[in-house]
This record gives C-alpha cells, sequence and structure tokens, in this order.
C-alpha cells in the first residue's frame, strides 16, 4: 500500500516512520510520503490560507495550492488513490472503515489547518477519485496531522506482515463488534491483586467464554450503544442473561 500525506507540518508526520510502522515500511509493506504543502505555493510568502468568504472566525486554506499539491501526489502513481480529508466535520472514522481502506491500494491524506480547507478542493477532487471527509473522535484539535497518523497507524497494523503476532487484530476490540476484555501477565499476585482463576485453569472453552463474558459486561458498562449494532445471532441466551 502507498500512503501518501500532504501537510504543512511534515515533521508531525514523522512518528510514522518509528516502530511497527517504521518496520513495515522497512519491509516494503507500506511506502510512506509525506510532502511539504508549501512546495506547491509561488509567492514569496508562501501562502497557503486566505479570509473565509462570509466571514467567520479564523482562515481558510487556498483551493488552488491544494489543487495543484494533490494533482501532483495523485499523479505519481498509476492506481487511482483515495483521498481522506480529517475534518472535525466528517463521518466518524471506525474500524470497519479501517478494515475497508486496508484493502486499497493508495491512500492520500489531505492534512488541513486554520478553519480548514476551502470546500472546492474536495468537490473538485471527488471528481477524479473516491473522497472522505472523516473525523477520529467528537473533539476538536489544531489540525489534521494527529488524526491522520490515527488512522495510518489503524490501518497499518491490518496489513498481512505489519503486526507481529496477526492474530491480535483479529481478537481487536470492535473486531466481534464488542470492546475486549481484561488481560493479566505474571506476577500471579501483584500488590495484593490476584489474576481470575479461570485463566490459570488450562480450560480453553471456559477462557473463552470468560473472556467473551468480561467483553460483553465491559461494553454493557461503557458503550451499551455498541450492542445495538451487533447482529441478533451474535448474543447467544446465556449473553443475553448476562
Ligand atoms: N479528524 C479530525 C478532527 C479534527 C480536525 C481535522 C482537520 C483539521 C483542519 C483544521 N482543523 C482545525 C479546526 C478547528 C475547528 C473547526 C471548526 N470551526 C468552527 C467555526 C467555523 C469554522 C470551523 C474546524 C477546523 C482540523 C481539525 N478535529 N477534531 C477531529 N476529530
Amino acid at each position: 500500500m502507498r500512503i501518501d500525506v500532504l501537510t504543512i507540518f511534515p515533521d508531525y508526520l514523522a512518528p510514522v516512520r518509528e516502530a511497527l510502522l517504521g518496520k513495515a515500511i522497512e519491509r516494503g509493506r507500506i511506502s510512506v510520503g509525506v510532502h511539504d504543502l508549501r512546495d506547491w505555493t509561488h509567492d514569496v510568502h508562501r501562502s497557503v490560507d486566505d479570509s473565509p468568504y462570509g466571514g467567520g472566525p479564523g482562515m481558510v486554506m487556498k483551493p488552488d495550492v491544494w489543487g495543484e499539491a494533490l494533482d501532483s501526489v495523485a499523479a505519481e502513481a498509476a492506481e487511482t488513490p483515495r483521498l481522506v480529508v480529517p475534518t472535525p466535520a466528517g463521518v466518524p472514522f471506525d474500524q470497519r472503515t479501517a478494515r475497508r481502506w486496508a484493502r486499497e491500494e493508495r491512500l492520500i491524506f489531505a492534512c488541513g489547518r486554520y478553519e480548514g480547507i476551502d470546500q472546492r478542493v474536495i468537490d473538485d477532487a471527488a471528481r477524479r477519485m473516491p473522497v472522505e471527509e472523516v473525523s477520529i473522535g467528537d473533539y476538536v484539535l489544531v489540525g489534521g496531522e494527529v488524526a491522520a497518523l490515527t488512522m495510518i497507524e489503524a490501518v497499518a497494523r491490518l496489513l498481512p506482515g505489519v503486526l507481529g503476532n496477526p492474530a491480535s487484530a483479529e481478537q481487536d476490540s470492535f473486531s466481534d463488534g464488542l470492546l475486549e476484555g481484561p488481560s493479566y501477565t505474571r506476577p500471579e499476585t501483584w500488590r495484593g491483586l490476584s489474576v481470575p482463576d479461570v485463566l490459570r485453569s488450562g480450560d480453553h472453552a471456559a477462557v473463552r467464554r470468560w473472556r467473551r463474558e468480561q467483553g460483553l459486561e465491559r461494553t454493557l458498562r461503557r458503550r451499551p450503544e455498541l450492542l445495538d449494532t451487533l447482529p441478533p445471532e451474535e448474543l447467544d441466551e446465556h449473553d443475553r442473561a448476562l
């Protein structure tokens, strides 16, 4: 998978080359290009923003600079990219979207700043490629870079050969629609707190049942709305009795 990121703060994306993602890049599982939007400016001040039409707070990012940058980056490879635009006003990003994007050949992340990017950039791009305006959560950041890093990590970890233990991605929270239960490791007792007996019983069926019950209880307590989206067959009568 090829991932390109356009930003006025390229150094913000430095973590993408660390640790897990860094190894995935080294192994050729993903290739990542980070591009400075200001490379497509033509004025001495390298301007990327201007005042909003209709008034309002802050500044808006100029369409002409973004248009040239996207044309140039999209043309770098033959495959039509999917354009991802982080924005507070976007569709919520979730694990289902991460799994869908993990099947893409190319992703381009357009990281805005100020009060966002002129809408015509998105509308124009949508004439040539699939475009998704997405949000990583109901809070306001200062720009799209942190969101892009978050989504890149969520997608990359699903690619074959990226995670040391691929089973981990299959047992993710949300992979079966539920939150995962608690985890434990040695020592058996720590500061007077012991590991639940079932996890040391060697009874794998009992461990599976216990973990599902813990996940269900945690989901019920913390994210009850996730239970509404579960297919009916996902919850048996034992689960419903919890
Ligand atoms: N993903 C994601 C995000 C983002 C995100 C993503 C990308 C950009 C680009 C710029 N910003 C800053 C910003 C801050 C406020 C507003 C709202 N203003 C209200 C008054 C009228 C003008 C617009 C818009 C843009 C961004 C924030 N925040 N939270 C998420 N989950």
